[in-house]
């Protein structure tokens, strides 16, 4: 397959200095070779250019959410460069950098399927709205955007309007959700496996229950954003707001393949790596076997 490697060195959306060393720590450990060997043709086009904004101006545009002019930016950016893979029958696999990232994806990728899907893997469901939000970090807020909630500078990214519908949203492995963000999962009905719920149905259950709902309700792309605290705490220190009683590394590959041997899967984002924050380099490393397996088994 023809991927384009898109690296997305962003930090503003956690407001956590190392995030932005996820694409170069990658690329020094051999990121586009993996891919390479897996039998697929890489066109890495760089790091995205990202916005240099001092800290004293964090809240220059708005008085809740930290560096929103340089995150709305970046996904503007972004999102085009996902369109436009797409439009050239290439795989966008987008490297963070932070998860507020997703909304430049979805955004992209909506403007060329016309009934998109996404799956959200993630201890987190990255719903939260300026006022839901305990941190004021817009990697809580991406998929509300994409959903049109939210502040019309980021819910307006590349076009004006929602990129995705709610019954097309699939959030897995959520065990770390906001009070906001259980209301509006209710409200807007998202289709939501926390992980309680991943433990009582079983992980096959769930890839199979979720691959027929998409199967059954004419999804033309799914995009698939992969938020590496989805993983239990204890196996990657080195991402901002880890969480416990996550997937083992069998569970993520596991998931991971579910989807991406469908053919279904047309753009993924890999987030929320930070190797300021890693031991010996043992997150980095899992990521690197992590990417391997994802190229191994997308098709
Ligand atoms: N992509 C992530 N890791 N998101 C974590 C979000 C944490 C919390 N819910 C917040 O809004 O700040
Ligand atoms: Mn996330
Ligand atoms: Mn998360």
């Amino acid at each position: 397959m023809n991927i384009n490697l898109l690296a997305v060195p962003i930090m503003y959306g956690c407001d956590r200095n190392g995030a932005q060393y996820g694409p170069k720590i990658l690329r020094e450990k051999d990121l586009v070779e993996v891919i390479k060997n897996q039998n697929h043709v890489v066109y890495d086009f760089g790091n995205l250019f990202i916005p240099s904004v001092p800290e004293s101006e964090k809240y220059a545009n708005h008085e809740h959410i930290k560096y929103l002019k340089p995150v709305a930016e970046t996904n503007n950016n972004l999102a085009h460069l996902v369109y436009s893979s797409l439009c050239s029958e290439s795989f966008p696999f987008v490297v963070g950098g932070d998860h507020s990232l997703g909304l430049g994806s979805i955004s992209g990728a909506s403007k060329h399927f016309e009934n998109l899907a996404v799956i959200w893997i993630d201890a987190h469901g990255d719903i939260n709205t300026p006022e839901t939000s305990p941190t004021g970090n817009s990697h809580g807020m991406p998929l509300a955007a994409a959903l049109g909630v939210g502040v019309p500078e980021l819910t307006n990214v590349y076009y004006d309007g929602p990129k995705v519908k709610p019954e097309n949203v699939y959030i897995i492995g959520a065990r770390d959700l906001d009070e906001g963000e259980v209301k509006l999962a209710k409200d807007l009905n998202l289709n939501l496996y926390t992980m309680d719920t991943v433990r009582k149905m079983g992980i096959s259950t769930v890839i199979e229950e979720v691959l027929n709902k998409i199967k059954s309700s004419n999804i033309d792309g799914v995009h698939l954003s992969f938020d590496i605290d989805a993983l239990d705490k204890s196996l990657v220190p080195g991402t901002g707001t880890p969480v416990s009683n996550g997937f083992s590394f069998e569970e993520g590959k596991k998931l991971l393949e579910g989807f991406l041997s469908t053919g279904l899967i047309k753009s993924m984002d890999f987030v929320e790596l930070n190797p300021i924050l890693d031991n010996k380099d043992m997150t980095s490393n899992l990521c690197i076997e992590l990417i391997n397996y994802i190229f191994k088994t997308l098709r």
